[in-house]
């Protein structure tokens, strides 16, 4: 089922928490909504799983609006950073659980339960209770229960967030498995840029209540649509600067409106290299080495052009206070105005 936002405004005692959202959700996608702590992605959750209702505009889903509908008659399937299992029950019974309420037929619901069980990989642990399993054993379960509703839509708020960082990666492919077979329409919402990256058909940025950009991870990391969305996205995070040191160099490079408006420099770490192969280059810069650091793969370099410091991961190690040319590849170098949006890069032909 796809999801429409019109218009959506919410405010918690007069303080608007977010300003005037639209988007549209398609069906069968696994969507992020990805953001710093307090912007409005649970609030976002909420409103998509009828738990709160909006101050004005409307949501929809498919052509149905519900806006005025609660959390029961949306058939969504929620699942939290706490597990929220039912602790005096089996692995099967908390799975059963809905379906018991839902009036299903004994014998389909424990036949469905164990299907379940098998899709999230618990079907060895069916006979224990909550307190017997990992945190990843118990979010598995925790998915299974959700998606036994036959759920409409399932929302996932920062579901792995207790987990350990090894547990994490594993888990959110297990996530994007389970949501590949099932076909579900998925909401996911963290504040991890890394995980947003590895599993969503397309992440929804937000910043205090308001979408900066909503498309797929490439997208959002070589055509990033404001200054936010380019720091946000990706690590090491982007190289910014005043682009006043570069405005002689670009001179030639970028239309005389481009260059009086521009106040910042976006330079991907990558897009910094000591020697052109068959990438295009956009510019090429005086610069000295001021130091390495390798952490582990990574060969990270620091580079000082007029007061300014740039850090590449691509470049060719020479020795420290060496003077020598840098470049800047076209992909991955944005110009922006005062206000943050991007004037120039990541264009479908750089
Ligand atoms: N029940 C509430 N009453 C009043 N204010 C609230 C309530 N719930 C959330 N807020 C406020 O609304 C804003 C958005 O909260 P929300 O939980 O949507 O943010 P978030 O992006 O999910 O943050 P986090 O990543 O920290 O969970 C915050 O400023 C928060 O303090």
């Amino acid at each position: 089922m796809d999801v429409t936002f019109k218009n959506v405004t919410f405010a918690y005692d007069n303080k608007a928490i977010l300003h005037h959202i639209d988007f549209n959700i398609p069906e069968g996608k696994l969507i992020s909504i990805l953001g710093p702590s307090g912007c409005g992605k649970s609030t976002t959750l909420n409103l998509i799983s009828g738990l709160i209702q909006p101050d004005a505009g409307q949501i929809l889903f498919g052509d149905k609006p519900v806006t005025n509908l609660d959390a029961l008659q949306r058939k969504v399937g929620m699942v939290f950073q706490s597990y929220a299992l039912y602790p005096h029950m089996t692995v099967l019974e908390n799975i059963i659980f809905p379906m018991k309420m839902a009036k299903v037929p004994k014998t389909e619901r424990v036949a469905k339960a164990k299907e379940l069980a098998q899709l999230v990989h618990i079907e060895n642990e069916v006979d224990k209770h909550p307190a017997e399993l990992s945190g990843g054993q118990q979010q598995r379960v925790a998915i299974a229960r959700a998606l036994a509703k036959e759920p409409a839509i399932l929302l996932l708020d920062e579901p792995l967030s207790n987990l350990d960082a090894r547990l994490r990666v594993q888990m959110r492919e297990e996530i994007r498995r389970i949501q590949k077979k099932t076909g579900v329409t998925t909401v996911f919402v963290t504040h991890d840029q890394d995980e947003a990256m590895h599993i969503s058909d397309q992440i929804m940025v937000l910043n205090d209540g308001r979408i900066q950009q909503f498309s797929t991870p490439n997208q959002l990391y070589d055509q990033p649509q404001n200054l936010f969305v380019a720091r946000f996205i990706g690590s090491p995070v982007i190289n910014t600067l005043p682009f006043a040191p570069f405005k002689d160099a670009f001179a030639e490079l970028v239309a005389p409106e481009i260059l009086a408006q521009a106040t910042h420099i976006g330079i991907r770490s990558e897009s910094i290299v000591s020697a052109p192969h068959q990438e295009a280059v956009l510019v090429k810069l005086p610069g000295r080495i001021t130091r390495h650091d390798q952490y582990g793969r990574e060969l990270l370099t620091e580079i000082q052009y007029k007061d300014q410091q740039l850090a590449s991961t691509n470049f060719k190690q020479t020795a420290d206070g060496d003077f020598q040319a840098f470049y800047l590849l076209k992909k991955g170098v944005f110009l922006f105005n005062a206000a943050g949006h991007k004037l120039m890069g990541g264009e479908a032909d750089a």
